[in-house]
């Protein structure tokens, strides 16, 4: 039978080339084709399959889940793939997994703290998967406050070796993915103790299980930590617990590219800084704000074709009704989403170059580089993160109740997806770290220090203290100078007010302190500045392809015009704008909207997902919702009898006690 696109029309509308816009979005042709090919490699395997998921109990789920590894793991040798086909083909099969934290933190955390004897040793085995690693680093105590870690690692000069111990009930590790029931061995956070001296957290590799009998090895009690939040969702991952009784661990297995134990005890600082070993998140940080725009874009790629094929009201004389996306509440809350799916993803393009070049400074022996790099990782994770999670549940709302059945998929989306506010750094925290850097970068305006990469702005601080916009007309708003002006004036002016509140309290600690809710929203400002104009550096690059740039002027123009408004609060008090001039931002928003309207499908056709990536009966790509929705719903297994199992132990006695007061 023939296909129908329900969606053709609005494909037609299209003021763009999509198949040029999607190499855009995947970052090169290269990066194209490889997401291409794996995606549809995954959706046409049936080993593959996920509709079932939110229907299993726990253990069929989990034990899915590791079919589902092993086998992808088998195509993987099988047909060759490189690390970046394997990595692809993982992300499309979309299921948390142990996986996920072998090579996701444990293989880099060996690499980034590991010597070259080390590398030798355990990245050849984790390479081929002939050990299985995790990253324990959380407890049950501490998360956030790394160095309130308890667990310990004691040097033992006699048998040169590290006693590893859980002292306490709170030093039990506690969250680490992958841990609870696959994990061979760990990357295991712990305070460093030689001679009764405390040197702080190092990392240490540990063997768990026997590679014999998966038994844990003797002094370990490890487990999975329970149900998580939603049915199915991150319940595919075994979350555990570890505590350790006085487990010995050969000397050589302390990572020591940072700081070495010798033979004799003696506890020896590299010329790299301490900080290095928080190097993995970095990395992971890093990595999260690019899964940002794909999660954040395949909610939104649901939300808008189902805004297009959904119709509500505005009949005229018999003919259909008017599609949802065309109501202006609808576009003022999704275009907004659209605009920061690709948002995200150019700043997420940014951020690894600039991870990539931190890391070749680092083998150089430069760290200059470092706090910024930890600034930016820490503050675009909170902030992408925060946002991603919050447009998922919007996305949910616009598709109406539709959008609360499991078969939307957002449900689910939505679950796994905001953990990640949380795991590798709550985000207020890490927004908090974001404004320390600030503070310091302001402690150093007007000393003659250069300030480079992303706090470069506040070196005008002089002329963005005190100016004004210049806009005057609404089209005014789509000039980046603008834009960027407005943005950098309000970021430095709430960073400077913070610095000056936090300089009249009795000390520095307690005025950050007490400034704490205002030093977050500054960091907000200083994070969305930087990807405002990441947006618009990607714009003024190349980029080839018909009515292109229009389209991604026009998304970016959303993006900064949405959260001036959000924000105005903040750019009026501030001073940067005129209440005229929010006006005219409000009044250039709704024409954008209006630009982007017929480009909104072919925009998220862009995205390239599969109907199987996306899962979601309301996102599909032909539109053919209703026959789709209404076939599924009799998959459901309590549709599987007419008379439900329970009718007659507590339905059937009911009515029939109902029938009897009838009577009386
Ligand atoms: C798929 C899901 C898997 C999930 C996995 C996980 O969740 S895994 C678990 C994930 N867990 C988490 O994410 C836990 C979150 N918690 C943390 O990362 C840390 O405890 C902290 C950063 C909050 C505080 O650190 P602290 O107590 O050391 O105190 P401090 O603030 O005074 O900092 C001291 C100095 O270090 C600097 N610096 C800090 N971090 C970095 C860095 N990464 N790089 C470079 N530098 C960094 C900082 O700027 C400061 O520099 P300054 O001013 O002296 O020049
Ligand atoms: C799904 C999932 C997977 C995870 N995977 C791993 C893993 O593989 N390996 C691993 O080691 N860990 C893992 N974690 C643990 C995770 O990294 C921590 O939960 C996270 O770092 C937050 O720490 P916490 O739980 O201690 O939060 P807490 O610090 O207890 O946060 C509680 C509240 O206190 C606030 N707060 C805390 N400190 C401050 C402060 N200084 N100032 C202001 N407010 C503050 C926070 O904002 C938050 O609102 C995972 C967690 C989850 C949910």
């Amino acid at each position: 039978m023939e296909e129908v696109d329900h969606l053709a029309h609005e494909r037609n509308k299209a003021q763009f080339d999509v198949e040029a816009m999607k190499i855009v979005w995947a970052g090169s042709r290269h990066a194209f084709e490889v997401s291409d090919r794996m995606s549809r490699l995954v959706a046409s395997d049936p080993a593959f399959r996920k509709d079932n998921r939110a229907t299993l109990s726990r253990k069929e789920l989990f034990k899915n889940t590791l079919r589902k590894a092993a086998y992808a793991w088998k195509r993987i040798v099988e047909l060759h793939l490189s690390e970046e086909e394997a990595s692809k083909l993982r992300f499309f099969v979309d299921e948390p997994a142990y996986t996920d934290l072998h090579w996701g933190m444990f293989v880099p955390a060996i690499k980034g703290q590991g010597t070259d004897e080390q590398h030798q040793k355990w990245l050849t085995l984790a390479y081929k998967m002939q050990i299985i690693g995790c990253y324990a680093q959380t407890e049950l105590g501490h998360g956030s406050n790394v160095q309130g870690l308890e667990t310990t690692a004691t040097f033992d000069p006699k048998s040169d070796e590290f006693i590893i111990h859980s002292p306490t009930l709170t030093s039990s590790k506690w969250w680490p993915g992958g841990l609870g029931k696959v994990s061979t061995h760990a990357v295991i956070y712990a305070r460093l103790i030689i001679d009764g001296r405390d040197h702080g957290v190092h990392g240490f590799i540990v063997q768990l299980r026997s590679l014999d009998d998966h038994l844990p090895l003797p002094g370990i009690t490890i487990g999975d930590i329970g149900m998580k939040f939603g049915n199915g969702a991150y319940n595919t991952m075994d979350n555990g617990v570890l505590q350790f009784n006085h487990v010995r661990i050969p000397r050589n297995q302390m990572l020591m590219r940072v700081s070495q134990v010798t033979r004799e005890g003696k506890y020896v600082q590299s010329d790299v800084p301490r900080q290095l070993v928080y190097g993995t998140m970095v990395y992971v940080r890093q990595t999260i704000v690019s899964d940002a725009s794909s999660a954040l874009s395949r909610a939104v790629c649901v939300a808008v074709r189902y805004s297009a094929v959904r119709r509500q009201f505005g009949s005229q004389d018999g003919g259909p009704e008017t599609q949802v996306i065309d109501y202006k509440t609808q576009q003022s809350r999704l275009f907004p989403l659209l605009a920061s799916a690709y948002a995200f993803r150019f700043v997420g393009e940014w951020l690894k170059w600039l991870y990539m070049d931190v890391t070749k400074r680092l083998q150089a022996n430069e760290f200059s580089t470092l706090p910024e790099a930890h600034a930016c990782t820490a503050g675009l994770k909170s902030l992408t993160t925060t946002a991603t999670a919050d447009g998922i549940e919007e996305c949910r709302k616009l598709c109406g109740g539709h959008g609360y059945l499991c078969s939307s998929g957002l449900p689910e989306l939505f679950a796994v997806y905001v953990p990640a506010c949380t795991y590798e750094g709550d985000n207020t925290v890490l927004l908090l770290q974001v404004a320390r850097f600030l503070m310091k970068t302001v402690s150093q305006l007007g000393s003659g220090k250069q300030l480079v990469g992303t706090t470069a702005y506040m070196q005008r601080a002089e002329h963005l203290m005190q100016c004004t916009s210049d806009v005057r007309s609404a089209e005014d708003w789509l000039k980046p100078s603008f834009i960027l002006e407005a943005f950098e004036a309000r970021a430095l002016r709430l960073a400077v007010t913070c610095a000056k509140n936090i300089s009249k309290a009795p000390n520095p600690e307690e005025g950050f302190s007490q400034l704490s809710p205002d030093l977050a929203e500054a960091a907000v400002a200083h994070c969305q500045l930087i990807v405002v104009s990441k947006f618009i550096d990607k714009i003024q690059g190349d980029i080839d392809g018909m009515g292109l740039k229009e389209q991604l002027q026009a998304l970016c123009g959303i993006y900064a015009l949405s959260l001036l408004h959000k924000h105005l609060g903040e750019f009026l008090s501030t001073g940067c704008i005129t209440p005229k001039q929010a006006a005219l931002a409000n009044e250039k928003l709704r024409s954008l909207y209006a630009k982007v309207r017929p480009n909104a499908v072919a925009l998220v056709d862009a995205f390239n997902y599969t109907d199987h990536f996306l899962g979601s009966i309301l996102g599909r790509y032909d539109g053919n919702v209703y026959p789709k929705l209404y076939e599924e719903a009799w998959k459901d297994p309590l549709n599987d009898s007419v008379v439900p199992d329970g009718y007659h132990e507590y339905v059937r006695p009911l009515l029939k006690q109902q029938l009897r007061t009838a009577k009386l």
